[in-house]
C-alpha cells in the first residue's frame, strides 16, 4: 500500500499542475451535479405549497426555472467536458514523454531484459488511462460522494427512517463488489503479460520474416500467438463474468430492492402524516440521483482495484532508477585511450567475457581487433561507449576514467558504424540525418559518393527519399553497411568504431572502403578501432590485437 502511494507521488511529479487540475475537475463535476438537485426541490414546493394555495402566478414562474436549469447544466457540462479533454491530453502527453525519456535513460542491462512490445504498450496506452483515472474518474467520484451526502442529509431532514434505509444501500452493494474487485485485480496482471507476448510475437515474426519463411517457422509463430491469445481469452472471460456480475448486482438487484422498500415506507409515513406527498416526490427523484452516484462510487472502487494493478508497471517504469550517470568533465580532444586491467561480465551466471584486459590506442592510429566469434570484440566497443560498466579495472582517455567525462561529450567523440545498430526504419535521407540533423543535400551527396552509393541512390525512383524498410530490410547487406559508414562520416567524430563493416561487401568494394577509411584517417587524424574477420580489411592497421580468453594479445606481423 505504501509502495503504491509512493508510486503515485512519483507519477504526479511528472505532470505539471496535476493536483490543480484534479481540484478543478472536482469543482466543475460537483457544480454540474448540484445544479441537477434543484428541479426536485421546485417540484416539492409546487406540490406542497403552490398547488394547495392555488397560486397560478408562482407555477408560471417555476416554468422559467425548469427552462433555465437544463440550459445552465448543459453549458456547465459542455465546459467541464471540454476542459477535461484538453487537460487530459496535455497531462497524458507529459506523462508519456516522462516515461519514454526515463526508459531511454536506463543503462543497457535494462534493455537486455525488457520486452519491448510490452514497454511500448505501457508507454502509449497506460499513461493515458492513468491520467483519465486521476483527472476524470476520481474527481467525479469525489463529487458523487459529496452529492450522496447532501442527498442523505436532505432525506434525513424529511425523515430519519428513510435516510437510514437509503444508507443501507452501501453495505449491501459494497462488500460483494469489493470482493469481485479483488478477484479481477489478481487476473489483470496475467492479461498484461499475455498482451505483451502477443505483441512481441507479431512484431518479431514480421521483423524477421525472411528467417520465419526460410526456417518454415510460420506454424510455430502462429502457435505461439495462439497460446498467448488463448491465455488472454481465458482470463478475459473470467474478468468479463465478474465485471457483469458486479454491474448487475449494483444496478439491478440492490437498486430495485431498496427503491421498493423506501417507497412503501414513505407511503406509510404520508398516511401517518409524518411527511408530505411532495416529500415522496423529492425522495423518489433524489433516489434516482443517489443510486446513479452510488453505483459510480462502487464501480470506481472496483475499477480502482483493477486499474491500480494495471498502473503498477507504469509506476515502476517512471521510478526506474538505474539511469545512466554522467561525469562533468568536457572532452574535446585526446591523445590516448587505454583499457587498464578491465574485467567485465554481462551477467554473473554467464561469467567474465573480458578478464584483466589491457589495451592502449594512440590518437591517429588504426587498431584492428580479431578473434573468434563471441570472444568479446563488440563488448570492447560497448564498454568504450559506456553502454556497460566494467566490474574491475578502468577505461581511460588521457589518464582520466571515461566515467568522469560528460557522457554526451564522450559519445560525441565516437561514431559506431555497425550494420546491426545503425539503420532505423525511415528513408535513406532520414537515416543520414540521424547522424547530422542539419546536413545539407550537398553533404549527403558527398558522403554517399565517398561510400560508393551515389549510383544506387540515383537509380531509385524516390532517390534519397526511398524507405529502407524495417531495420534496413529493403537494402542489401552491403548497402546497409555502406549507409552506416556514410552516417559515420557525417558525424565527423575523431574516433571511429567499425564493427564488421566489410563482412557483406564484395572484395573490390571492401578494398575501396578500406582505402577510403584510411584516407579519411590520414586527412582528419582519426582514431579507428575495427573488428573484422577479413584480414584483407586490416592491412592498413597500425596494430592488430587478438581477443582471446578475455584478453587482448598483440599480433606481431
Ligand atoms: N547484452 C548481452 N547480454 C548477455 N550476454 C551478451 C550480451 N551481448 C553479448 N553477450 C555475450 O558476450 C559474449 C561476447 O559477445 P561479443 O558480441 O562481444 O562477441 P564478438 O567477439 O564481438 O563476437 P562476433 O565476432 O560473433 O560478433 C558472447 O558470448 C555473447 O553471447
Amino acid at each position: 500500500m505504501v509502495k503504491k502511494s509512493v508510486s503515485n507521488v512519483s507519477i504526479f511529479n511528472r505532470i505539471p499542475h496535476f493536483s490543480v487540475y484534479i481540484g478543478l475537475s472536482f469543482i466543475l463535476a460537483l457544480a454540474v451535479q448540484l445544479i441537477s438537485l434543484v428541479p426536485p426541490l421546485i417540484m416539492q414546493r409546487i406540490i406542497d405549497q403552490i398547488i394547495p394555495a392555488g397560486n397560478l402566478r408562482d407555477v408560471t414562474i417555476s416554468v422559467l426555472f425548469f427552462i433555465a436549469i437544463p440550459i445552465l447544466m448543459t453549458a456547465a457540462n459542455t465546459f467541464y467536458k471540454y476542459i477535461l479533454a484538453v487537460v487530459v491530453r496535455r497531462s497524458g502527453r507529459a506523462l508519456t514523454l516522462a516515461a519514454f525519456a526515463n526508459v531511454l535513460q536506463q543503462r543497457m542491462p535494462y534493455f537486455d531484459r525488457t520486452n519491448s512490445s510490452e514497454l511500448a504498450t505501457f508507454i502509449r496506452q497506460e499513461t493515458m488511462k492513468y491520467v483519465m483515472f486521476w483527472l476524470a474518474d476520481l474527481p467525479q467520484l469525489a463529487a458523487n460522494v459529496v452529492v450522496c451526502l447532501v442527498i442523505v442529509g436532505y432525506v434525513f431532514h424529511i425523515h430519519w427512517l428513510l435516510a437510514l434505509l437509503l444508507c443501507l444501500y452501501f453495505p449491501i452493494a459494497f462488500f460483494p463488489s469489493n470482493f469481485f474487485g479483488r478477484v479481477v485485480n489478481g487476473l489483470t496482471g496475467r492479461i498484461i503479460q499475455a498482451n505483451g507476448k502477443m505483441a512481441q510475437t507479431i512484431t518479431d515474426s514480421v521483423r524477421s520474416i525472411r528467417l520465419v519463411k526460410a526456417f518454415q517457422l510460420e506454424k510455430k509463430q502462429t502457435n505461439t500467438l495462439k497460446k498467448a491469445l488463448t491465455d488472454a481469452v481465458s482470463v478475459w472471460s473470467k474478468v468479463a463474468f465478474f465485471d457483469n456480475l458486479t454491474a448487475l448486482w449494483i444496478t439491478n438487484f440492490v437498486n430495485q430492492l431498496i427503491i421498493g422498500v423506501i417507497f412503501v415506507v414513505a407511503a406509510g409515513l404520508v398516511i401517518q402524516g409524518q411527511m408530505t406527498v411532495g416529500g415522496i416526490v423529492i425522495v423518489l427523484s433524489y433516489l434516482a440521483v443517489f443510486y446513479a452516484n452510488a453505483a459510480t462510487i462502487l464501480n470506481t472502487n472496483y475499477e480502482f482495484k483493477k486499474q491500480l494493478a494495471e498502473f503498477a508497471p507504469l509506476a515502476d517504469l517512471l521510478q526506474l532508477s538505474d539511469g545512466e550517470t554522467s561525469g562533468a568533465l568536457p572532452l574535446t580532444d585526446f591523445q590516448r585511450i587505454a583499457f587498464d586491467h578491465v574485467t567485465f561480465h554481462y551477467t554473473e551466471e554467464r561469467g567474465d567475457i573480458l578478464r584483466d584486459l589491457s589495451l592502449a590506442i594512440k590518437r591517429g592510429t588504426w587498431v584492428g581487433l580479431v578473434g573468434e566469434s563471441g570472444a568479446g570484440k563488440t563488448t570492447i566497443f560497448d564498454l568504450l561507449l559506456r553502454f556497460y560498466q566494467p566490474q574491475k579495472g578502468v577505461i581511460e582517455i588521457d589518464q582520466t576514467p571515461i566515467a568522469d567525462y560528460l557522457l554526451s561529450a564522450l559519445r560525441q567523440q565516437i561514431t559506431l558504424v555497425s550494420q546491426s545498430v545503425s539503420i532505423f526504419p525511415g528513408t535513406i535521407r532520414e537515416n543520414l540525418l540521424l547522424a547530422k540533423a542539419d546536413a545539407t543535400d550537398a553533404e549527403l551527396e558527398e558522403v554517399l559518393n565517398e561510400v560508393a552509393l551515389t549510383e544506387f541512390v540515383q537509380s531509385l525512383p524516390e532517390g534519397l527519399d526511398t524507405p529502407v524498410g524495417e531495420a534496413g530490410s529493403l537494402l542489401s547487406g552491403g548497402q546497409q553497411q555502406r549507409l552506416s559508414l556514410a552516417q559515420g562520416l557525417l558525424r565527423h567524430s575523431p574516433i571511429l568504431l567499425l564493427d564488421e563493416i566489410s563482412s557483406a561487401l564484395d572484395s573490390d568494394t571492401a578494398e575501396a572502403i578500406k582505402e577510403m577509411v584510411y584516407r579519411l584517417k590520414e586527412q582528419n587524424q582519426l582514431t579507428i578501432l575495427s573488428i573484422s574477420h577479413d584480414r584483407q580489411f586490416l592491412t592498413r592497421c597500425d596494430a592488430i590485437y587478438r581477443i582471446q580468453g578475455g584478453q587482448a594479445i598483440e599480433e606481431v606481423s
